[in-house]
């Protein structure tokens, strides 16, 4: 037996399970225990009871039958009979009925496991720093908080119940049939005992490599499914669809192929326990032949066909476990990885709460990526008066969204700080600052759902006067008014129904709703034609009138028409710093 995937199961569960889990969880292998021996119980009191109904005359001569006749005291013969027949039909009800519940103990019990797992895995993957997020992609992460813990479920917590009570219930028949038997005892051992271990040693090393395979299949089928989806236009008219839709076939194809091996997997062990117990019979039988004077060896096979028909079954769901975990064991080590990021952010709102009245200061700020041997941003000091209407423009790649990234968060300084009101944004506060910091990007993310549900996050209770502020300001009123369900209309998928100055409206009548005291808009308007363009700009226009700080990464020289101050970038560093006239005297 391969202790090590079973310890690392234990290991991997117990991980996952309070103290009081643990005892709940030992409890309930104690319950499975006592339902397994019942069941044990069951099979071998049908035996005598059966022998008695063909025989009669055994009730007297039988020991055991004798005993329990004399104790109640029965007077016929017949009415014993009954009375055995009856008890084993109400014992066999009650069995089922207990381990029915044990059942639902157990299920229900694993499935609160698996809905802890479940959330701690988005926990973690929502908190991973933003690099290691876009590392990762999406594919990977949705396996990972949706498959893998059913995986683990599936694969590692049911079977490690499994192999831990069918190898007490293995140890409890082997240990009666040593007591009661021994030279049976050495047969049944000798002859089921390494063929077990073979068959699990010839299907070890197979079922962990298609674990893995699968595992790292599934992503793969995944990120086809949602590039084929996400990128329908393009690809229809690249005509592209069929390559597509091999690479998905083959994906899958695999999948399937690995599926059925693994399925083919969890038959044999069956099959070589059954043909070793043949095996044994024959063995025994050729022996008592061949061999003069042992007749009595036909007992024992007798014995030994009943031991392994009652064995068989529970050394091959052993052995099928076993498999399973072994196949799931990447589950374990999946599970795992990023455990850093498992707790809920640190920091709250009333820890540390960031104050904005006067000004935000960029000091000595550097940021250079893991990879990168220069700094994409390079020492950059400004300062940004609340209230303030900034620009920023330079060549692509010259670190305008970066430094926008490191004002979010979502990158973090090596050098310098950026202060607010002279505290530095750290990780304590940085739930307190995205209070009241937005992001309207080029591609505003928008969900499957209405326009109110995209503008409020789908709050609850929304604030009816603050969203149709934020509409109103947002230039969205027009629009808003002309569809027959208003707010509650549905804009499809990722926005599909909206055109894409409506789209980046959405964005900011978002960052309005919320009480927003900095809007960063990256490229508002990069994207759009002129129609939209005037649209967004009036939005932008109107935002300019209230005390909101914004900064506005622009390629279109006009979008910046409101800004106080225009700054330049080029190779992480801050050029020049300008007004709108001056920008647009040198442009023209
Ligand atoms: N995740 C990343 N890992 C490594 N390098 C990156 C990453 N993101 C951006 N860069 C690099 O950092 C530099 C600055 O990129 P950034 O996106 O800030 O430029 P930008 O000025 O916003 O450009 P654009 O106007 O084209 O959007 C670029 O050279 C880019 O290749």
């Amino acid at each position: 037996m391969d202790q090590n995937i079973v310890v690392k199961a234990l290991k991997g569960i117990s991980y996952y399970l309070n103290k009081s889990e643990k005892r709940y969880a030992f409890f309930t292998f104690l319950l499975l225990l006592l339902a397994s021996i019942l069941d044990v119980f069951g099979l071998a009191s049908l035996v005598p009871v059966i022998m008695a109904a063909s025989t009669p005359s055994l009730i007297s001569s039988n020991k055991y039958l004798a005993y329990v006749y004399e104790a109640l005291n029965f007077q016929s013969e017949k009415l014993f009979l009954i009375f055995l027949i009856v008890g084993i039909f109400v014992f066999f009800l009650l069995k089922n009925m207990f381990t029915t519940w044990i059942s639902y103990k157990q299920v229900k019990f694993t499935s609160e496991i698996a809905i802890k797992i479940i959330n701690r895995q988005f926990t973690k993957y929502s908190n991973l720093p933003f690099w290691h997020f876009a590392n990762e992609g999406s594919a990977k992460l949705v396996n990972n908080v949706l498959n893998v813990p059913q995986f683990f479920v599936n694969g590692v917590i049911r079977p490690t119940f499994t192999l831990l009570s069918e190898v007490t219930i293995i140890l409890v028949i082997i240990l009666g049939i040593l007591i009661y038997q021994p030279v049976l005892f050495v047969i049944l051992i000798g002859v089921l005992g390494p063929s077990a271990i073979l068959t699990y040693q010839l299907l070890k090393k197979r079922s962990a490599h298609i674990g893995f395979q699968l595992n790292a299949l599934r992503p793969i089928s995944y990120g086809i499914l949602s590039n084929t989806f996400n990128g329908f236009v393009e690809l229809k008219l690249a005509n592209k669809i069929g390559d597509f839709r091999n690479q998905f076939v083959s994906a899958q194809k695999k999948t399937q192929e690995l599926e059925a091996r693994s399925y083919l997997f969890s038959l044999i062990p069956l099959k070589i326990i059954e043909m070793v117990a043949i095996l044994g019979v024959v063995t025994i039988f050729l022996y008592s032949i061949i061999i003069e004077g042992s007749s009595s060896l036909v007992a024992i096979v007798g014995l030994f066909a009943a031991a392994a028909y009652r064995l068989m079954p529970s050394v091959n769901r052993l052995l099928t476990s076993m498999v399973t975990l072994k196949q799931s064991e990447i589950a374990i080590t999946e599970l795992m990885v990023f455990e850093e990021f498992g707790q809920p952010l640190i920091g709250n709102n009333s820890d540390r709460p960031i104050k904005f009245e006067k000004e935000i200061v960029f000091k000595e700020l550097s940021f250079s990526f893991p990879e990168s041997r220069r700094s994409t941003i390079n020492k950059i000091n400004l300062t940004i008066k609340k209230g303030e209407k900034v620009g920023i423009i330079g060549s692509s790649g010259s670190g305008k969204t970066t430094l926008m990234n490191i004002l979010l968060r979502f990158y973090v300084e090596q050098k310098g700080n950026i202060l607010i009101d002279g505290e530095p944004l750290t990780e304590e506060n940085k739930l307190s600052w995205y209070d009241i910091v937005s992001y309207v990007k080029q591609d505003t993310f928008l969900m499957e759902s209405s326009i109110q549900d995209n503008i409020t996050l789908g709050d609850k209770h929304v604030d009816q006067s603050r969203l149709q502020y934020a509409i109103e300001q947002a230039s969205l009123k027009g629009f808003v008014e002309s569809l027959p369900e208003g707010v509650h209309s549905l804009i499809g998928e990722r926005g599909a129904k909206l055109s894409g100055g409506q789209k980046q409206r959405i964005g900011i009548a978002r960052a309005l709703y919320k009480n927003t005291q900095v809007l960063v808009l990256d490229e508002a308007t990069s994207a759009l034609d002129t129609n939209t363009e005037r649209e967004v700009s009036e939005a932008i226009d109107r935002l300019s009138q209230t005390d909101i700080t914004i900064f506005i990464i622009a390629h279109r020289i006009t979008t910046l028409r409101d800004c106080d101050r225009i700054f330049e970038m080029d190779k992480g560093r801050i050029v020049s710093e300008r007004s709108y006239e001056d920008v647009i005297k040198e442009v023209v």
